[in-house]
């Protein structure tokens, strides 16, 4: 009995460690922007709000491949200029589109300040898009925070639905001229498989009550996705679309507020190696929704792994997305 429990669990580790070992190498990522796809994304101009980490930077090097002009939309200058550095030597190396500016933009970085976490931010960086950028083809919502402790952003909201919601909220809005006008156009939202876990609940929606992070989180990623379908509705007919995705499980640096043991990091590591995805491959659902033909005129749904997938009757609620919808507008300060 006891040989067998120690054959298995040294069958476990091995098969762990054969499986980290897979991942560090990179092998069995399947990539979109191979081959024929190579150059699907010219004279496109995508903006990626928090691309100069995790899944954001993966997304901006796999577009910029595609020939994609990508804007970075980002906190920090300085970060995002070393996340540029790299993600420009990187495409060089690939073979990529000369960086810099061609005749439509292809391979080019650009980066713009934003703060999710600062309606006043939002509003300065829309402001220079319309003033700088003639078109928008692709809007890909994919900045966030997770699990943090209780704060408030700049305007006074919990921090999770005030960077993950609020604020793609009144981004998305005060550029849908600009994607209308650069229509067929695309908007990308990512949300997270942990909306299930979350609930819109009107009467407390900043946390002044009782704050719970992971339930907090949930509820930002289910708000990600009632904005979708309402906004979907909302856009019929235009030829902007919108669609919303979870990546899976990412070994990205996103759970930088969660505590883990300093014992319990190799261990945690490890695992991560062996059975979380890596960036590249978390990227590959916006990098599908943003440039696939396959989706053309494709609206309102939900995705993982590349393919549509069922949504829980919560985030298919049509009145709860009107009245979140509603609410939204009067907390950003959106005059009708
Ligand atoms: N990593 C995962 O396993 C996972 C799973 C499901 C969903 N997601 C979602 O994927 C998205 C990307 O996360 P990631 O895993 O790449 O983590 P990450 O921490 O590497 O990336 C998040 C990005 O958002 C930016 N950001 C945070 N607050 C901001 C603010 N106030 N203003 C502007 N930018 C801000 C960060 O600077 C960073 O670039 C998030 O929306 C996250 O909820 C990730």
């Amino acid at each position: 009995m006891a040989v067998a429990t120690v054959a298995a669990l040294l069958a476990a580790l091995g098969g762990t460690l054969w499986l980290a070992a897979r991942r560090f190498v990179g092998a069995g990522v399947q990539r979109l922007h191979g081959g024929g796809n190579a150059g699907l994304m010219h004279g496109k101009t995508v903006l990626i709000t928090g691309a100069n980490s995790g899944l954001g930077r993966a997304t901006a090097a796999e577009l910029l491949r595609m020939g994609a002009r990508v804007i970075m939309g980002c906190r920090d200058r300085a970060r995002a200029e070393e996340a540029a550095g790299q993600l420009r030597r990187d495409l060089r190396q690939a073979g990529g589109p000369e960086p810099g500016p061609d005749a439509c933009g292809a391979g080019e970085l650009v980066i713009k300040e934003l703060d999710l976490a600062s309606l006043r931010s939002v509003r300065a960086f829309c402001q220079e898009m319309l003033q700088e950028e003639p078109r928008l083809d692709v809007l890909i919502n994919n900045a966030g925070i997770f699990q943090c402790p209780y704060t408030k952003t700049e305007d006074g909201f919990e921090m999770q639905f005030g960077v993950n919601h609020l604020g793609h909220f009144l981004l998305t809005n005060l550029l849908l001229g600009l994607l209308k006008s650069s229509a067929p156009s695309r908007v990308v939202v990512v949300s997270s498989k942990l909306y299930k876990y979350g609930d819109i609940n009107f009467e407390d929606l900043n946390s002044e009550q009782s704050y719970n992070k992971s339930f907090c989180y949930s509820r930002s990623k289910l708000a990600n996705i009632l904005f979708t379908r309402e906004l979907a509705r909302r856009l019929e007919g235009t030829n902007v679309t919108v669609n919303v995705l979870h990546p899976g499980i990412v070994r990205t640096n996103l759970g930088r507020h969660i505590h883990i043991p300093l014992l319990v990091k190799p261990l945690f590591n490890l695992l991560s190696w062996a059975f979380f995805k890596s960036p590249v491959e978390g990227a590959q659902t916006s990098v599908y929704l943003a440039s696939s033909p396959e989706v053309e005129g494709v609206s309102g749904k939900y995705f993982g792994d590349c393919k549509e997938e069922e949504l829980l009757p919560k985030a298919m609620d049509e009145s709860v997305a009107r009245k979140l919808w509603d609410i939204s507008e009067v907390m950003v300060g959106i005059l009708k």
